[in-house]
């Protein structure tokens, strides 16, 4: 049987199908790309007529309830439908929450076509993590996986970075470079923090999205390029198309498929499924794993704020290890009662967010600068930033000329 799919690498008998008397067996046949429902991948998948459901982590088998025998309509809609495990995963990336397993549906389906992924959320939610596995779980998985962090060069440099270019082509051009889409030929590139994009590059890249061919800087010929392209923002992307920072028309290249990561104030119930992540990712032992996870302290750790999201956690929980003690969260507005913030609930909510995010970038970096008096690479490195970003952040909010 086969099954709906938009890529047409993905082999034809990738899942196999059967009707039983009892009930329906999905098997799938192939470890790539993978075998998803509801985001959660799947080797082995029965629905009979009576059993308990069994969400698994990871999920390698599943049985749920329903009527059977079944024919091949009823098991094709029993998987789509009857499969509701507690927790998902994909990639490294695990959640329960509703808003983060849509994210991850987003993801497979992504994985199984070959558009270009737009990854918008907050910083430290997880984009990377989520392009390198949207990368991992697609046919691509055994090519080059590269990154360009599209704010931390100047924009000649990373241009040179993206296309590479020819000897002699600048002063300081001795030798010819191969450029990251170049490289990544036949993989994925990962463009991330693209609407740090300067505005000189950005009909270069649209014509890159629209034409598949590059030009190294210096040459006079375009080349073709298999390239898959994702790429990731903590902007609003739609506001700086409005306010004319951005191109619309590559905005909208970008975006074919756009998967909004939720922030961990909008998921507080996959906390302690992060932190146990973490914490094993950390290498906490049995007592360590047990004082971190106790019902008091995870309470604790949702009702912060964590505006730094997943990375800011998991310092948090670096740091709870390294004082082997279960730390109160240290954000400003952790364990905060009810009291109001100032939120005007007259905007929209994309505005209320841009706003918000704009005054935490602003109150951030310039904190962060009057930590280290004054001093960027230094203030850069221990926020683990990267020196160029934190300039721009500067001048963007007139805190450096
Ligand atoms: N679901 C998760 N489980 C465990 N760790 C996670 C998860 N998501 C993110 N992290 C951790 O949080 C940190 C930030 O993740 P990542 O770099 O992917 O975020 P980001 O959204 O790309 O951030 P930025 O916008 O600042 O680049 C990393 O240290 C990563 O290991």
């Amino acid at each position: 049987m086969n099954l709906p799919s938009e890529e047409s690498a993905v082999p034809r008998f990738h899942c196999e199908m059967k009707s039983e008397q009892k009930g329906a067996r999905a098997r799938a046949q192939e470890e790539r790309p993978g075998t998803y429902v509801d985001g959660v991948r799947w080797r082995q998948f029965r629905a009979r007529a009576r059993s308990g459901s069994t969400g698994g982590h990871p999920p390698a088998r599943h049985e749920t309830v329903l009527p059977g025998p079944l024919n091949i309509d009823e098991a094709q809609r029993a998987l789509r439908m009857q499969v509701a495990p507690e927790q998902a995963t994909f990639g490294e990336l695990v959640a329960t929450s509703a808003a983060a397993r849509a994210s991850f549906e987003r993801m497979a389906c992504a994985a199984a076509c070959n558009a270009t992924v737009l990854l918008e959320g907050e910083t430290g939610t997880g984009k990377s993590r989520a392009a390198l596995a949207i990368h991992r779980a697609g046919a691509r998985a055994n090519a080059p996986f590269l990154v360009v962090d599209c704010g931390a060069l100047p924009a000649n440099l990373l241009e040179s970075e993206l296309f590479g270019h020819e000897k002699g082509a600048f002063t300081g051009a001795i030798q010819r470079r191969v450029g990251a889409f170049e490289e990544a030929d036949g993989g994925t590139i990962f463009l991330d923090e693209i609407g740090e994009l300067p505005a000189e590059l950005q009909p270069k890249l649209l014509r890159v999205l629209e034409n598949r061919e590059i030009r190294r800087l210096g040459s006079n010929t375009y080349q073709a390029v298999n390239v898959r392209v994702i790429a990731a923002t903590h902007r609003d992307l739609r506001r700086e198309v409005q306010e004319g920072r951005f191109r619309a028309d590559l905005f909208f290249r970008l975006a074919v498929v756009g998967i909004p990561l939720p922030s961990l104030r909008e998921r507080t119930e996959d906390i302690p499924l992060i932190v146990e992540r973490i914490l094993a990712g950390l290498g906490a032992t049995p007592e360590q794993l047990a004082k971190l996870t106790t019902p008091d302290f995870l309470t604790r750790l949702q009702r912060a704020a964590w505006p730094g999201n997943v990375r800011e956690l998991r310092n948090h929980l670096e740091r709870c290890l390294v004082f082997q003690s279960a730390l109160p969260p240290t954000s400003p507005d952790a364990l905060a009662p009810a009291a109001p913030r100032a939120v005007d609930a007259s905007l929209t909510y994309a505005e209320s967010r841009r706003r918000a995010l704009e005054t935490f970038e602003h109150d951030y970096v310039e904190a962060l600068l009057k930590l280290h008096g004054g001093k960027v690479s230094q203030a850069a490195a221990a926020a683990d930033m990267d020196r160029v970003y934190l300039y721009r952040l500067l001048r963007r909010h007139g805190l450096k000329s």
